[in-house]
């Protein structure tokens, strides 16, 4: 077994092209889009949702069977048709032009895997069992839902604004590090946990030394 190497891909305003037009097909453009990649569909037939994206303009639909040259330009490819044939030379086609492609009914094939994903504003944990099982990533992946909360998403904006300032402000780096393990040895997560927003706000103040907002 190979190691995959684990990284978040900035795909805003890249062209994501996907292969086929099911319901996997749906799942993942959704994913594409929540990341405002620009979507082109290739496939005969799609979901209604796809359909419905594409009379919307949100993406764009290609209504015909793929052709070679289609996955040459794009920074990522998605191949998921229902046919293994296809997706092979969906991929082929992708990794001759050194692009990204991911294939959804053959793993090992293509460059990408697609990881299970909680999402929590600036947080983000992304889950792969490598192929092995996706049902287990997708069960992973709820586990962390309920461990990590959506408290998750005000804190860490808190401790981003907290931590821009002090990096404006503390000069040195030693005093700075031991304020930023004293926020997160603190109660904080736990009052917002409670929706004590103030609260939390005077303590980030009352270990800073500063004011947050
Ligand atoms: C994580 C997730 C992300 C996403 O898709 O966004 C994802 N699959 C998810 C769900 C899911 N997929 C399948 C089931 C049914 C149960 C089962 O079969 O286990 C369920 C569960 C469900 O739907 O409830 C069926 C399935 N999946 C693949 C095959 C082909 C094969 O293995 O040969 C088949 C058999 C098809 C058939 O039987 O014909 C292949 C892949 N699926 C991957 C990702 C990649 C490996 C990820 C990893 O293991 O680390 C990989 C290799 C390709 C890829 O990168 O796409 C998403 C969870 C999202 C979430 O909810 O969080
Ligand atoms: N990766 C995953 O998470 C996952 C999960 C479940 C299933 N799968 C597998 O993914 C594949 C797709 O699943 P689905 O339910 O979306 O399938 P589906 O049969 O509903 O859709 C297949 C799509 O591919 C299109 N298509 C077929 N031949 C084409 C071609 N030559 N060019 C362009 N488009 C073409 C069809 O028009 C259709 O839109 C299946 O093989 C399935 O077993 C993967």
């Amino acid at each position: 077994m190979s190691r995959l190497y684990g990284a978040f891909i900035q795909i805003k305003e890249r062209r994501c092209v996907v292969v086929g037009g099911g319901p996997v097909a749906e799942r993942k453009i959704t994913g594409l889009l929540d990341c405002q990649g620009v979507v082109t569909v290739i496939a005969p037939s799609v979901t209604e949702v796809i359909a419905g994206w594409a009379g919307s303009g949100t993406i764009e639909w290609l209504q015909r069977e793929y052709r070679p040259g289609d996955a040459a330009g794009a920074f990522l490819t998605i191949a998921a048709t229902d046919s293994k044939e296809v997706n092979a030379r969906v991929a082929a086609e992708a990794e001759q032009s050194g692009r990204l492609v991911n294939v959804v009914n053959d793993p090992g094939r293509g460059n990408v895997t697609l990881p299970a994903v909680v999402r929590r504003g600036r947080l983000q944990i992304a889950v792969s069992t490598s192929g092995a099982s996706p049902l287990i990533a997708k069960r992973i992946r709820q586990e962390l839902e309920r461990h990590f909360g959506e408290e998750y998403e005000e804190y860490l904006d808190l401790l981003a604004e907290a931590r821009r300032q002090l990096l404006l402000r503390e000069k040195e780096e030693e005093q700075r590090t031991a304020i930023f393990r004293k926020l997160a040895d603190s109660g904080l997560l736990a009052l917002l946990r409670q929706g004590r927003r103030a609260e939390a706000e005077r303590l980030i103040a009352d270990i800073t030394g500063g004011r947050v907002k």
